[in-house]
Parts: C-alpha cells; structure tokens; sequence
C-alpha cells in the first residue's frame, strides 16, 4: 500500500469542516517561511482563498490505519529515542521535531549512529557537529520522515538503532549537551617584550573573555621574561595555588627565545602534542602537569586569530573531558581555517 493511498483528497471548497491531515507551510521569499495552518486545523469559509494562495487546491484528510504513522508522531518518537541530558524537544511543526539545548555547554552528538539513522530509507536526522560550543535553546538535531506517512517498521527500526547504540557504547548520549565546569585558570604571559613594558599585554583579556564565555575564569596572570626557569617557576606556583588550568602564553614557536615548550617539559608535564594539526593554532601544546592540571602552551596566534585549534580543545577541558593524542591528531581533517 503506498502512502498516497492512505490519505483522502479533498478539494479546498469542499473542505468546509474538515480537519486538515498535515501542517500546511507558506513561503513568501524576503518575509516569512512557517506554517500556515496546524495539522488538526478546522478548515473554514474564510481560510478558503489563503490556501489558494499558498497552491493548495486540494488537502489531504488523513486517515492513518493500522502500521503506518504519521509525520508527526515519527518525529516525535524520532526525537524521545535520541534525546538526552540537556535537551528538550520542540512540539512538531511542519512535521519536523526538533533537539534543543537547555544550557551553555558541550555538544555531544554520535556521529556513528547519525549515518546508520539517515541509512533507513526515508528518515531525515539533521544534527550539527559535536564537540560545538551550544547556548541555550540552540538546536542541535532535527528529526523528520520524507512522506507524510511511512511504514511502523521505519520508525521502529530507528528506535531500534538508538538502542543498540546505547548497548553497544555502554549507555552513551546520542544527542546531549555537558554542562561546563566553572574553571580556575592561571596565566604566564612570556616575552620580553611584554614583560619590560615594550608594548602592552594582549592575551590576557583575550583569554579573559574566551574562559568567561564558557562559564570560566582566570584567577590571576603572571609575567615573566622569556627565561626557562622563570616560566617553571610561574607553573609551580599554580600548581601550589591550586588552580584547575594553567594557560602559558607566547613563545612557541621556532626563535632561539622562544622557551615555553621547554618549560613545559621542565615542570613535569606528560606532553599530550606539541603541535596541533590545524592552522592557526599549529604551533599550540596541550599536556597534563603531575596532579592532572591540564596546560596549554598558546601560540602568539591566538591573540590574533578568532579562531584556533585553542577554541576546539578548551571547551573540552571546561566539559571536563579528557584529551588525548587521538583527539589532536583528527583535527586536521577540516582544520584548515586559514
Ligand atoms: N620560521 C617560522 N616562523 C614561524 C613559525 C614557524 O613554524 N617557523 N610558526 C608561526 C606560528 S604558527 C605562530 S602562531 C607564530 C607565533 O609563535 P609564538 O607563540 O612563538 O609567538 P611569539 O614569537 O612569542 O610572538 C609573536 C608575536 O606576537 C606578539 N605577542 C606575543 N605575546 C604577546 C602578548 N602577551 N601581548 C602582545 N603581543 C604579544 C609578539 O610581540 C610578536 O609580535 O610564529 C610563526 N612563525
Ligand atoms: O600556531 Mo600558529 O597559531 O598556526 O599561527
């Protein structure tokens, strides 16, 4: 049986009465795209020449029978088996349900299930990228059928699917949101340049704002000249105060000055890379100091540039995820910003 099959065409005048089977859209380019009408919806009189506006001569009246499901209720089954901590699901409009957040935090999507999901003939499960910083009420998946009706066995097998995701991963979100942690960081700002007062500090209300705009903040910043032990100094007076991240900014790169990398060393860190395969933010240095305070090295570019492999792996650290060699290495595919 065909899905056209199953839905009573009914011309617009004849339609006085009757209960419309879909949310009808209407589309005037520059102004407006949504819905017209509410699947439910009484069609009356005066609705008559708005839907011959918006091309619609007939409607269909739906009858859904036995073993097959509605656009809307696919959606919102779509969305029940998909959603998890910090998301709420929109009411379905235009037959479209969507994942939205209800907190600032970490995007978490299952890339792996989102391929087998759209793999089932007719389902449409839209997400964005993981890893994404996300505010409150961003969507972060939509769910949808193509027709207006598909077989039980469509749906059922997308539940199916999130359920043997979560059996195979152990219980692991498919669409949810981490909540950030509220971080402590502490700041060395290296270069002498800097530190004898040549020119003013840059990376201080840069960092300032990038950890206040995930919830963190920086707790103190400390200048030193660009001398290794000095820099090892700085590290172990935070880790003796007890900050809960450590931001060494400058130096990173290839000058005979350039001495953060080696400090980093020198104070003990497990160096997870030096070098980070996306650009800007080639030159950035991600490690653990004994005790598990994570430690960045920030290249100068960070100053500079709005966005760096720094603005991919910070959020992790504040989601308190741990980063390890295999989350750096990835991020050269679709790592060249610029
Ligand atoms: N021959 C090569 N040159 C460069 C390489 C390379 O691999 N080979 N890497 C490039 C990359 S990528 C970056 S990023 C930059 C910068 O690296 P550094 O972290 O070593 O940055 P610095 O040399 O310390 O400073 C560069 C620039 O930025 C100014 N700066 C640094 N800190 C501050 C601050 N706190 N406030 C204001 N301004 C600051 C500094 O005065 C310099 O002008 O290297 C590329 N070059
Ligand atoms: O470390 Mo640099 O940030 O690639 O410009």
């Amino acid at each position: 049986m065909k899905p056209e099959h199953l839905m009573k065409e009914v011309r617009v005048q004849d339609a006085v009465g009757l209960r419309l089977g879909h949310d009808l859209t209407r589309i005037v380019p520059g102004e407006f795209k949504g819905r017209a009408f509410r699947k439910g919806h009484t069609i009356a009189e005066e609705d008559i020449p708005l839907l011959l506006d918006i091309g619609k001569e007939h409607i269909y009246i739906l009858d859904v029978p036995e073993g097959w499901v509605h656009e809307e209720d696919a959606a919102i089954r779509m969305a029940r088996a998909t959603a998890g901590d910090y998301i709420e699901t929109t009411e379905p409009s235009e037959g479209k349900v969507s994942l939205k957040s209800t907190i600032l935090g970490l995007a978490k999507i299952d890339e792996t299930f989102v391929h087998l999901a759209n793999d089932i003939e007719h389902v449409v499960f839209s997400t964005i990228v993981n890893d994404a910083v996300v505010q409150p009420g961003k969507a972060l998946a939509a769910a949808r059928v193509v027709p207006l009706v598909v077989e039980e066995a469509t749906v059922s097998r997308f539940e199916t699917t999130a359920q043997q995701h979560r059996y195979r991963t152990n219980g692991a979100p498919i669409v949810a949101v981490k909540p950030f942690r509220r971080l402590k960081a502490g700041i060395v700002t290296t270069g002498g340049e800097v530190f004898t007062g040549r020119i003013d500090d840059k990376f201080g209300p840069v960092l300032r704002d990038k950890l206040a705009a995930l919830g963190s903040e920086v707790a103190e910043q400390r200048f030193s000249p660009d001398d290794t032990d000095s820099i090892v100094e700085h590290i172990r007076y935070y880790q003796a105060s007890g900050v809960d991240l450590i931001l060494v900014t400058g130096g990173m790169s290839v000058d005979p000055d350039d001495r953060t990398p080696g400090a980093i060393k020198k104070a003990g860190a497990d160096i997870v890379s030096y070098g980070t395969p996306m650009l800007p933010g080639s030159m950035m240095l991600f490690g653990y100091l004994p005790g598990g305070t994570p430690i960045f090295g920030l290249p100068g570019a960070v100053i500079y540039e709005p966005f760096t492999s720094f603005d991919v792996l910070l959020p992790r650290v504040c989601a308190g995820e741990r980063i390890e060699r295999s989350d750096i290495v990835r991020l050269g595919y679709g790592g060249l910003i610029k």
